[in-house]
C-alpha cells in the first residue's frame, strides 16, 4: 500500500498537487538519458556499453565532476519529495498524452451506446486511491487500486489484482467524464483518480507493480529509493578547495584503461552519479586486473560486466541483485572471483573500493573448490580467503581484519547464523543457489535475513520451469521487485499458466503471453544464462556413445518372471496403491544393473518381519527359484549382466590403449557402486570413490587427488546424486554412465564433470542401456517430448514426481526380446542398422538473456537430445560393424546397437 494516507489537501493547488504520472507516460526526470532506456535490454547492450566506453576514451573523463546544476538539483528535489510521498514511478517509455485519450472517450462511448458488451478498445483503465466514504475534508486513503471502466460497468482491483469493488448500470456521463484528480464514490468506496493507465500497461500487468513502473522505469527511478541529499552540502564539507583538488588528483584508475585488451567497466550514468557519488568524487575507470583478463573467455568478460552493472545498481535502479545461470562449466566461479577482486580494490567514485567483505555460501563439497579457484586465478598473495570448517570457526574470521572473503557451506551457515548476522557483508554470493527456490526452507530464510543488498545467485540449472520457484529466486536477489507473492500469482502466474492450458481462449492466451513477456523483460535485466556452446570451441572433441547392451540369460529369465508377477499385473489393472508401480520399476532397474542386486533385495525382504503383508511379496514370489540353488551375490559374475560385461571390456581396452587416461564411472545407486568397486578390485584397477557417505571435508581432497597427474587412480567411482553438482573431474577423459536416471538433468550434470574447461584429452562418454528393457524406455522418455515438457528438467525432481497412465505402465513393463534397439525402431529411420552416418545436427542458439521467453525450450543446450536429433547421430547395429573406434570394436560382441555423436571433431586442443 504505497499511497495510503496520501494527503488529499494537496488537491486544488496545481503546484503542490502530486501530479500522477501514468505508467506509460514519459518521465519528467531531470536526467534525459533515461528516456532512451529500453525495457528490452539485451546482453548485447553490455558489450555495446563497453564499446561506447572504449570509443569515448578521448574524453577528458577522469576527474570529471558531472554535478547537476543548481536548477536541476532543485528539480530533482521537487521530484524527489513528491515521489517520496507518493512513491510513484514513471515509465521511461514515451507514449501518448493521457489527456488525449480522455478527449476521445465521449465519441467512442456514443458509438457503442446501447451495446451490451463494450469492445475492448473502449475499456478505460485508471490508477486510483481509495478509502471508505467519509465527509472528512482530509481523507485518509487506504490504498492504491486500478479502476477498469467498461461501458456502464466498472471493476475496482487492488494492487494484488483482487477485485475490491464492482458496479453496473452507471450513467455513461459519469463514467465517461472520469479524469485525473476527480474524486467520486463508486461501489461503496470513495476514490480519487490519480491518472490514466494505458491498455498496454494494464495488459502487461505493469500497472500493478511498483506504482506502475515498467522495467525501464525501474532503471530510471533511483530517486524513489533514496532520500534526496544536497550534493553541495557534501562538497562544502571538504576542508578546503585545495584539499579537495589534492584528493581528487589521487583518484586514478588502478589499471591502465587504455592498455591493449584492457577490460573496463561501464561508467555510471549521470543519474547514478547523482545518487551514489555522495562526496562528488570524480568518476574513475574501473578496470579489471589484467592478470585476470588474460585468462578470461569472451563470455566471461561479458558476464563480469553484467554482474558489475547489476550489483552497482546500474541495470535496475535501486536493485543490486543478479542471477548468473550460465550452464555448467562456463566458469561462474571465475566470473565472481573477478568481480570480488575488482570491487574489493576499486570503485567508480574516486576509485574507492565498493565492497569490504564478501560472503560466499556454497554446498559443502564445493567450499574448498572455491578456495582453490581463488588460488588458481589470484594466487595466495592478493586476497586472503577464510573457509569455515570444523577447525576454522566463524569467530576467527570475525576477529581477524585480514580476510575480506568468507566461504561457508549452507549447513554451517545455519549453525553460525547468529555470528554471521553480526558481520556486515557487502556482497553475498550463493553458489548452486537453486536450493533457495523454496523461500520457506530454513536456509533461504536465514539468507534472506542477512542485511546485504548486493546478492548474486549462481546456478547451472534453468530457473524458469516453475513460476513460483522463479519468484523465490528473483525475490531473493531483488526483494519486492515482483511485488508480493499473492500479487505475483494473480498478475503473472495465473494468467501465464491459464494461457498454456489447451482449453485457453484466445484472449487468455494473449494475456498470458503478454504477462510472460513482461516478466521476461523485467527479470531479463538481471538474469543471465549462456549455454555450453559458448565454450565448445575451447574444449576438446566429445565423443558421445549410447550403447545398447544385450541382457544376460539370467537377466532375461528374471525379467520375464518379474513382468508376470501379481504385483505387475495388478499395476496394469490399476488395482494397486499409488506407489506400487515404483517398487516394480525399482526391481527392474536393479535387475538391469545386476541380478545379484535383485537377489539381495529379495533375501532382505524375506527376512524382514513385514514380508507377509508387504506388497513386494507379490513381486518377488518365486523369484529366488530362478537363481541357481547355490547363488551367492558376493560371488557375482560379469556374464550375469549385459552392461557389466560391456563395462568390464571397456575398462580393459581403455587401460590398455590409453594408459595415461582415466575413467569416471557413475551410478545413481550406492549398491551398484559397490559392485563396480568390486570389479575394480578384481581387475586390479586403482580407484577412488565419492558418494553420499564421503565426508564433506574429504571431498575436495579426493577430487584433487584424482585430477592430479601424479595420481595412480584409474577410476573415479561417483554417485551422481550424492556429489556431482559443481565438481571438476577433468582428470578423467572417459565417463561411463552405468545406469540411467528418470531426470535427464542428473545425467547431464554427471557428463558435464569431465567435458569442461581445462580438459586436455578428447572426451569419451558412454551411456550404457540394457536392450529392450525399462532402461530404454526411460531413455526414450528423456529424449521424447513428454520428458522435455514435463517437470523433470530440474535436478530435484525424481521418479516420484512422474504420473504414469496405465497405458504408459504397459509400455514400461514390456520386454522387447527380439529387437536390437527399441529406440531405433521408434525413430522411423529407414536404415537397417548398417552404419547410418547421420546428418549434421541442427545448431542451437547460444545466447539467452532471460529464460521465460516462448523460445527458451529450444535454446537450452543441456537439454537431452531429442528423438529427431538422435536420428541424425551416426548409428549402427552390433551385427553390421565395421568399426574404426577401437573401444567400440572391443565390446561389439555384447552390444546390439550404438548411437554415436562427435562434437568439436576438429578442435585443436
Ligand atoms: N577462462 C578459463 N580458462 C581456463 N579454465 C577455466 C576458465 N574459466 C573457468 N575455467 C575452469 O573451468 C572449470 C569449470 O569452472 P566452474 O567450476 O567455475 O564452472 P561452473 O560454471 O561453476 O559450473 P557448475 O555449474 O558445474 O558449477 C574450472 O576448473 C575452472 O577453473
Ligand atoms: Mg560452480
Amino acid at each position: 500500500m504505497r499511497r495510503s494516507a496520501a494527503p488529499s489537501q494537496l488537491q486544488g493547488n496545481p503546484f503542490k498537487k502530486p501530479k500522477f504520472i501514468p505508467p506509460a507516460r514519459s518521465n519528467p526526470s531531470p536526467n534525459e538519458e533515461v528516456t532512451k532506456l529500453n525495457s528490452d535490454v539485451k546482453l548485447s547492450e553490455v558489450a555495446a556499453n563497453k564499446n561506447t566506453f572504449l570509443q569515448s576514451q578521448n574524453d577528458p573523463r577522469i576527474c570529471s565532476f558531472n554535478l547537476p546544476t543548481e536548477e536541476s538539483s532543485r528539480g530533482i528535489n521537487h521530484e524527489d519529495n513528491y515521489r517520496e510521498k507518493y512513491c510513484l514511478e514513471a515509465s521511461a517509455k514515451t507514449t501518448s498524452d493521457p489527456h488525449h485519450t480522455v478527449h476521445l472517450a465521449p465519441k467512442e462511448i456514443t458509438v457503442s451506446k446501447g451495446q451490451e458488451e463494450e469492445p475492448d478498445s473502449l475499456v478505460k483503465y485508471f490508477s486510483v486511491v481509495w478509502c471508505k466514504p467519509s465527509k472528512k475534508k482530509h481523507k485518509k486513503w487506504e490504498g492504491d487500486a486500478v479502476l477498469i471502466v467498461k461501458g456502464k460497468s466498472f471493476t475496482l482491483k487492488d494492487l494484488e489484482g483482487k477485485d475490491i469493488g464492482r458496479g453496473i448500470g452507471y450513467k455513461f456521463k459519469e463514467l465517461e467524464k472520469i479524469e485525473e484528480g476527480q474524486t467520486m464514490t463508486i461501489g461503496g468506496k470513495e476514490i480519487e483518480v490519480m491518472g490514466i493507465i494505458s491498455p498496454d500497461d494494464f495488459n502487461s500487468g505493469r500497472c500493478f507493480q511498483l506504482g506502475g513502473g515498467s522495467s525501464a522505469a525501474l532503471r530510471s527511478s533511483q530517486a524513489v529509493k533514496k532520500c534526496f541529499s544536497n550534493p553541495f552540502k557534501s562538497v562544502c564539507k571538504l576542508s578546503s578547495k585545495e584539499n579537495r583538488q589534492k584528493s581528487f588528483q589521487n583518484c586514478k584508475p588502478r589499471h591502465d584503461p587504455y592498455a591493449p585488451n584492457s577490460l573496463v567497466m561501464p561508467r555510471p550514468d549521470n543519474n547514478h552519479q547523482w545518487m551514489f557519488s555522495k562526496n562528488c568524487f570524480p568518476v574513475v575507470d574501473v578496470v579489471i586486473d589484467p592478470h585476470l583478463v588474460f585468462h578470461l573467455r569472451p563470455h566471461q568478460k561479458e558476464g563480469i560486466i553484467f554482474l558489475y552493472e547489476c550489483v552497482m545498481g546500474m541495470r535496475v535502479n535501486g536493485r543490486c541483485g543478479a542471477i548468473l545461470a550460465d550452464e555448467m562449466g562456463l566458469g561462474k566461479t571465475l566470473q565472481c572471483i573477478s568481480l570480488i577482486w575488482t570491487l574489493q580494490c576499486q570503485g567508480p567514485y574516486g576509485g574507492k573500493p565498493v565492497i569490504k567483505k564478501t560472503l560466499i555460501v556454497s554446498p559443502g563439497s564445493l567450499v574448498n573448490n572455491w578456495r582453490k579457484e581463488f588460488q588458481k586465478w589470484l594466487g595466495i598473495e592478493r586476497i586472503k580467503i577464510f573457509t569455515v570448517d570444523q577447525d576454522h570457526k566463524v569467530e576467527e574470521f570475525t576477529k581477524s581484519p585480514f580476510y575480506p572473503v568468507l566461504i561457508i557451506s549452507y549447513e554451517m551457515l545455519l549453525r553460525s547464523l547468529d555470528q554471521i548476522k553480526n558481520i556486515k557483508f557487502d556482497l553475498l554470493i550463493c553458489d548452486e543457489g537453486h536450493r533457495l527456490k523454496n523461500s520457506t526452507i530454513k536456509t533461504a530464510t536465514a539468507l534472506i535475513s542477512l542485511a546485504c543488498e548486493k546478492r548474486i545467485i549462481l546456478t547451472g540449472t534453468p530457473v524458469q520451469n516453475d513460476l513460483q520457484e522463479f519468484f523465490a529466486l528473483i525475490d531473493f536477489v531483488n526483494p519486492g521487485i515482483l511485488g508480493s507473492l499473492p500479487s505475483y500469482r494473480k498478475i503473472y502466474e495465473e494468467p501465464i499458466i491459464k494461457s498454456r492450458q489447451p482449453s485457453a481462449s484466445e484472449e487468455e492466451k494473449e494475456l498470458g503471453e503478454r504477462r510472460a513477456a513482461e516478466l521476461t523483460c523485467l527479470t531479463g535485466l538481471f538474469v543471465l544464462r549462456r549455454t555450453q556452446e559458448v565454450i565448445n570451441k575451447y574444449l576438446p572433441p566429445k565423443i558421445e556413445n549410447v550403447v545398447f547392451c544385450r541382457p544376460g540369460a539370467l537377466q532375461v529369465e528374471l525379467y520375464r518372471k518379474l513382468l508376470n508377477s501379481q504385483a505387475v499385473r495388478f499395476c496394469l489393472q490399476g488395482l494397486l496403491e499409488n506407489s506400487s508401480h515404483l517398487i516394480c520399476i525399482g526391481a527392474l532397474k536393479k535387475l538391469c544393473n545386476h541380478p545379484c542386486l535383485l537377489f539381495s533385495s529379495v533375501k532382505e525382504k524375506e527376512c524382514s518381519s513385514t514380508w507377509d503383508e508387504n506388497e513386494e511379496r507379490n513381486l518377488y514370489e518365486g523369484l529366488i527359484n530362478v537363481f541357481p540353488a547355490d547363488y551367492n551375490p558376493l560371488m557375482f559374475t560379469e556374464e550375469e549382466s549385459g552392461k557389466l560385461q560391456v563395462l568390464s571390456k571397456l575398462l580393459a581396452v581403455i587401460h590398455e590403449l590409453c594408459p595415461d587416461e582415466k575413467v569416471v564411472l557413475v551410478s545413481n545407486y550406492t549398491q551398484t557402486l559397490n559392485i563396480l568397486q568390486e570389479v575394480c578390485k578384481r581387475h586390479g584397477y586403482a580407484y577412488t570413490r565419492l558418494d553420499g557417505q564421503t565426508q564433506i571435508s574429504q571431498r575436495q581432497q579426493i577430487v584433487d587427488g584424482f585430477n592430479s597427474k601424479y595420481s595412480s587412480d584409474f577410476i573415479f567411482l561417483l554417485s551422481s546424486k550424492a556429489g556431482g553438482v559443481g565438481l571438476n573431474l577433468i582428470g578423467g577423459s572417459h565417463l561411463i554412465l552405468y545406469d540411467i536416471d528418470w531426470n535427464p538433468a542428473t545425467d547431464i550434470q554427471a557428463m558435464s564433470r569431465v567435458w569442461r574447461d581445462g580438459q586436455k584429452h578428447p572426451v569419451h562418454i558412454y551411456r550404457l542401456l540394457t536392450t529392450g528393457t525399462i532402461e530404454e524406455k526411460i531413455y526414450q522418455r528423456q529424449i521424447s517430448k513428454q520428458g522435455l515438457s514435463g517437470a523433470v528438467v530440474d535436478l530435484t525432481k525424481t521418479c516420484d514426481h512422474i504420473q504414469f497412465s496405465v497405458e504408459e505402465l504397459k509400455n514400461l513393463f514390456t520386454l522387447h526380446e527380439s529387437s536390437h534397439c527399441v529406440t531405433h525402431d521408434l525413430l522411423d529411420c529407414e536404415c537397417t542398422g548398417e552404419n547410418h552416418t547421420g546428418d549434421s545436427l541442427e545448431k542451437l542458439p547460444v545466447f539467452r538473456n532471460c529464460q521465460l521467453g516462448t523460445h527458451q525450450q529450444k535454446s537450452d543446450s543441456l537439454k537431452p537430445v531429442s528423438m529427431s536429433q538422435l536420428k541424425q547421430w551416426k548409428h549402427f547395429s552390433g551385427d553390421h560393424l565395421n568399426l574404426t573406434d577401437p573401444f567400440l570394436e572391443r565390446i561389439r560382441e555384447n552390444v546390439s546397437f550404438f548411437f554415436q555423436n562427435i562434437t568439436n571433431q576438429t578442435t585443436a586442443i
